[in-house]
């Protein structure tokens, strides 16, 4: 059998400090290959700080994480940085990317890292390119482009190495419904014709509804799950019950979706 993208092994982690914070209490869950993972919870109950363990950014208090079968905790730090960049692709709210150099400069620089040669590098850059419908805007500076441009440029920086696993920090945290709409489908075709495993967490309830399923964290704890049928319209309206069962999600909600 495949080896999970993800395993998240009974994972705690304590915020120390004058009153110590459990902020994730025995997490556990494993994202299988292929799959579409979202990560839903209310204002402070604990995504970022997952987030933050499974990026090899933190370290869980206890509890195992296993990156493609790799445990992130048996690894030095040059080694989990290595690993982060070589494993993992990130897609975040506010994107992230270097304002002074172009499109196609900012989508090589994971493989620029690893020392692959130029014409390699040109070569699968075109091809992600054209993959993101952005072959037109290629040599323009990322302060020349919009909001969707830039979160097509940081889907094809996440994806030009073919990672293990597609980290997404609120990625339609920071654009109009309906870019959020159009950059939910490129990950959606991301997911489905590249096989990639991709982790999303969001407060969006229409973001989520392009997911296989959604975990819902509450006080630290995986609280709920709620998996994929045929129709997204069902799911999406499930996930809307479940975000005000849990409650504290009423500002999350979005304003101008149906
Ligand atoms: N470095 C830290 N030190 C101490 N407490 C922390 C730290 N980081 C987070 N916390 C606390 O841990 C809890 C979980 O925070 P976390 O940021 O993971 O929640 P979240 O679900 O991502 O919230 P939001 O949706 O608002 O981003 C919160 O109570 C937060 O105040």
């Amino acid at each position: 059998m495949a080896v999970p993208a993800l395993e998240v092994r009974y994972v705690s982690k304590v915020y120390e400090g004058k009153v110590p914070h459990r902020a994730l209490d025995n997490v556990a869950f494993d994202a299988e290959d292929g799959e579409f993972t979202g990560v839903m919870g209310p204002s402070g109950s604990g995504k970022t700080s997952l987030l933050n363990l499974i990026a090899a950014i933190d370290e869980p208090t206890s509890g195992e994480i296993r990156i493609a079968g790799t445990a992130l905790h048996s690894l030095g730090s040059h080694e989990a940085a290595l690993l982060r960049r070589r494993t993992l692709g990130f897609v975040f709210q506010h994107f992230h990317l270097l304002d002074t150099l172009t499109v196609e400069e900012n989508i090589a620089v994971p493989l620029t890292l690893e020392g692959i040669s130029p014409g390699r590098i040109g070569a699968r850059v075109r091809e992600v390119l054209e993959r993101l419908g952005i072959a037109d805007i290629a040599e323009r500076r990322i302060d020349a482009i919009s909001g969707g441009q830039m979160q097509r440029t940081a889907i094809a920086r996440a994806i030009v190495h073919r990672p293990a696993l597609i980290l997404a920090d609120e990625p339609t945290g920071n654009l109009d419904s309906r870019t959020s709409g159009e950059v939910m489908r490129l990950l959606e075709a991301v997911n489905r014709e590249d096989r990639a495993n991709l982790l999303m967490v969001t407060h969006d309830a229409l973001a989520a509804s392009f997911c296989h399923r959604v975990l819902f964290i509450k006080d630290g704890r995986l609280c709920n799950e709620i998996v994929r049928g045929s129709h997204r319209q069902t799911f999406y309206q499930r996930i809307l019950d479940m975000q005000s069962l849990l409650g504290g999600e009423r500002r999350d909600l979005p304003t101008t979706r149906g």
